[in-house]
């Protein structure tokens, strides 16, 4: 079994609600999707003969990905007051709401799975919310 992996950064800020700790503060971070697809065998012709992808279609995969979020701030569907969220839209900032907890865990699968829409036979994904913590998914 071949293995690829290749990986790209967003910076953007959330935070969590319900958490008891300085992360249900507004924060960011530089966050870091690391894939790793798997194939059988190797292409046997063409332009990407001897290779699983070309790391070039990969790579704009995951950065695709990544820029979604970049430079955005995340929030979970319903956990800011209504008049909160007229008023940081009024203020044209990049919001992303998204439906579940954006943990690193949450994200993890939430990648795995646009992947996996996308035709990639994922072995797992990596999200790094700070370089030394990481969460994993894969099935
Ligand atoms: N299992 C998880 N635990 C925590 C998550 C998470 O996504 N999954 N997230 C957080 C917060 O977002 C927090 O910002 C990250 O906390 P921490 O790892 O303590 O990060 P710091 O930036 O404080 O890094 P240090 O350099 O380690 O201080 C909390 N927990």
């Amino acid at each position: 079994m071949y293995q690829l992996n290749t990986h790209a950064s967003f910076d953007s800020a959330h935070f969590l609600a319900g958490y008891e700790g300085k992360c249900s503060n507004l924060h960011g971070h530089r966050w870091k999707l690391s894939v790793t697809i798997q194939k059988e065998k190797v292409e046997q012709q063409g332009q990407t003969r001897g290779m699983v992808v070309d790391f070039g279609q990969l790579k704009d995969k995951v950065k695709e990905i990544a820029d979604e979020f970049d430079h955005a701030l995340i929030i979970e569907k319903n956990t800011l007051k209504e008049k909160t969220m007229e008023a940081l839209k009024e203020e044209d900032f990049r919001i992303i709401e998204v439906a579940f907890r954006p943990t690193a865990e949450n994200f993890a699968k939430y990648f795995y799975d646009c992947f996996k829409q996308s035709g990639y036979d994922v072995s797992f994904v990596e999200v790094y919310e700070t370089p030394n913590n990481c969460a994993i998914y894969g099935e």
